[in-house]
């Protein structure tokens, strides 16, 4: 187990609760999973087991956390590791001034104290007062600062690592959750973290130094301050486990919420939404979920402060009769009015510390749940990395690529997406791919480019296996535009810039690019020409066709020189004449260079020198179109299939 992960138990039931709740965000039950656990023994001993386990996995997540602090700043780790300190012996000395306070008035009015012994005792205690809001305002100034500057380590932290990590953790399904939470909840953790540390800290300080103070006055009292908060500590850590339990198994329910709220107020959904009339549907699922959540939460909430306030009564009621005892003796001269005042602070001390102890420890145990998710995160490596020593690519790449029985299975896929794979593009070609949806073709692609290795068989590139190349540099030498490209909520010519940094700036680099893709007279025509923003995000930004952004996306592909160009479906939101004027300029675009296309359109696949038909991962046909029309299989199938429907539509 992680030093700070969950323990097992809880992790059981943690995955019983995502188990419990439907797949589906949009229909299914929507009651929660009761947070108390039935197959986990309640004794004494089980108890203390549990909390011992939860315990030492809370401590031993110590260290990694004042690491982190320490990263951000080691002169506010330190201001406020000492200001705690401080702040635990405060209470004790004011308590104590107040008692020598009290009891030189009483001396006084009895006629055997003096006036200068009050006034010495009263700026004493000024000085304790001003030092205490000094030292409070400096540990808030050193807290918020900390926040900060922990919060901006974290986030670059994940994203810097985030950005190595393979595209096979992005396209998990677990990684969702955890980015998500590694970004948004992880980077207030630590410091939570170490501030309920050190409250458990100070508490213990102040704790220890009234029991010692009240052990000076009465060791009975000592004790009877020790043992009156049980009550109340005991219910506290009932309830206050069950509350952070039950925290835990509705945030599958309250992610749903947040997705179906999403549903209905995103741009992006409404047309849908609009259409189907699922906005009614979808409001009313939000609203008993909300009920259900709500529900739930009353009932512990009310139950949590009733049953917390009964118990914390019987700690009262003994506090009560002590300091009716105490103020009996005082009464009688066996103990002074200060040790009256000094036993009442100190008994609200002791228990606010025992209910602060219990509260410290929770919140470092629920913090370290969260930063469990954040240290899972910078502990995945890539594993797509580059070898010790890599192969340095050549100067001039040629682009002869070669698949030689390449197989890929995805991580958790029982089917494989390509199964024993051979062809081979050489230099300069222009290789189409062609088959039925999930054939493999983008899969082949993604190879290519080093973003998953085979399972089985070997990519070469000039004779090389790709995987002795530094996956870096290979990159440079491809350019691609993806079956789901990007559309960047910047300008038109950063839109395409981004292609090549290095170009970037340069506009006369870009406007080519641009042209090759045929964008580049309606980037023209906009109002900031290349300069005008695109998308909503925006004030001014202009809405581009679903068409139009794709020859922006192509644009961005073209401005990168370099030997290998992929496209995957490249022309499947163009209108015809601009896909015809397209392949007409391609062929002199992929002059010398290594070119891949998928396409399902035929009438731009015939063009190719060569095309390769995937059928089910596996390669079933290649050849030139008329030697795959001759073949009279699955090519020349499909082919006259999307042939037929455009003629019979001429003919008719
Ligand atoms: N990230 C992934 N994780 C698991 N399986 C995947 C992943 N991506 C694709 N697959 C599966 O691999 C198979 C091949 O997918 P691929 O995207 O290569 O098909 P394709 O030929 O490009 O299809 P299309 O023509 O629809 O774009 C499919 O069965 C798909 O379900």
């Amino acid at each position: 187990m992680h030093g700070g992960g969950p323990p097992i138990g809880l992790r059981r039931r943690l995955r019983r609760a995502a188990s419990m709740v439907p797949d589906s965000g949009l229909t299914g039950p929507i009651e929660i999973p009761d947070p108390e656990p039935s197959d986990e023994p309640k004794d004494l001993r089980a108890r203390l087991h549990r909390l011992r386990t939860s315990a030492s996995g809370t401590v031993r997540g110590l260290p990694k956390v004042l690491r982190l602090t320490w990263q951000a700043s080691p002169v506010l780790t330190v201001l406020i590791a000492l200001s705690t300190v401080v702040s635990g012996v405060l209470p004790t000395l004011t308590a104590y001034v107040a008692k020598l306070l009290l009891d030189a008035v009483v001396a006084a009015v009895q006629g055997h104290g003096s006036t200068a012994r009050i006034v010495e005792i009263a700026v004493f205690e000024l000085g304790i007062f001003t030092f205490t809001a000094v030292s409070t305002a400096l540990t808030n100034v050193a807290q918020q600062l900390l926040q900060e500057r922990m919060t901006l380590t974290i986030r670059h932290q994940v994203m810097s690592h985030a950005a190595k990590l393979d595209l096979a953790f992005f396209e998990g399904s677990e990684s969702y959750d955890l980015l998500r939470q590694a970004s948004q909840e992880a980077p207030s953790r630590p410091l939570s973290m170490l501030t309920s540390a050190l409250g458990l800290v100070r508490t213990a300080i102040t704790f220890a130094s009234m029991i010692a103070l009240l052990v000076s006055v009465s060791p009975l009292l000592a004790l009877v301050a020790l043992l009156a908060p049980i009550p109340a500590f005991i219910s506290q850590s009932k309830y206050g486990s069950r509350a952070f339990l039950l925290a835990l198994y509705v945030s599958p329910i309250r992610r749903r919420m947040d997705y179906l709220n999403s549903l209905v107020t995103t741009d992006t959904y409404a047309k849908e939404t609009k259409l189907f009339g699922l906005g009614p549907y979808l409001v009313d699922r939000f609203r008993r979920l909300g009920q259900a959540y709500y529900a739930r939460e009353r009932k512990l909430t009310t139950k949590r402060n009733l049953v917390g306030t009964a118990w914390s009564l019987l700690s009262t009621a003994a506090g009560s009769g002590i300091a009716l005892y105490i103020a009996l003796e005082a009464v009688h001269g066996r103990l002074t009015i200060g040790d009256l005042a000094l036993y009442t602070s100190a008994a609200t001390a002791v228990q606010t510390a025992v209910s602060g102890l219990f509260t410290g420890f929770a919140g470092m145990y629920e913090n370290n749940l969260y930063l469990d998710t954040l240290y899972q995160i910078l502990g995945t490596t890539p594993r797509i990395t580059a070898p010790p020593k890599p192969r340095p690519l050549p100067e001039t790449v040629r682009g002869h690529v070669e698949f030689q029985d390449v197989s890929f299975t995805y991580p958790g896929a029982e089917e494989p997406a390509l199964d024993g794979v051979t062809f081979e593009i050489r230099p300069g070609e222009t290789v189409a791919v062609v088959g039925r949806n999930g054939a493999g073709k983008s899969t082949l692609i993604k190879l290519l480019c080093r973003l998953y290795d085979p399972t089985g068989g070997r990519i070469l590139l000039d004779g090389v296996d790709i995987r002795e190349f530094d996956p870096d540099e290979l990159r440079t030498r491809i350019s691609a535009m993806f079956q789901d490209y990007v559309t960047y909520q910047g300008t038109a010519a950063e839109n395409i810039g981004l292609g090549e940094l290095s170009a970037l700036d340069d506009r006369t680099r870009v406007a080519v690019a641009a042209d090759r893709a045929g964008v580049a007279e309606r980037i023209e025509r906009l109002p900031k020409g290349y300069d005008s923003p695109l998308g909503r995000w925006f004030d001014q930004g202009v809405s581009l066709s679903g068409g139009e952004w794709q020859k922006v996306a192509l644009a961005r592909a073209f401005l990168r020189d370099a030997p290998i160009l992929i496209l995957d479906e490249p022309t499947s939101a163009l209108d015809a004449q601009a896909e015809h004027d397209l392949f007409a300029r391609l062929r002199a675009l992929a002059a010398g260079r290594t070119t891949l296309y998928i396409s399902h359109r035929f009438s731009t696949v015939r063009q190719a020198e060569k095309i390769v038909l995937l059928d089910h991962g596996k390669l079933a046909e290649q050849g030139t179109h008329e030697e795959l029309m001759r073949l009279g299989g699955d090519y020349a199938d499909l082919f006259t299939l999307q042939a037929a429907a455009y003629l019979a539509d001429a003919v008719e």
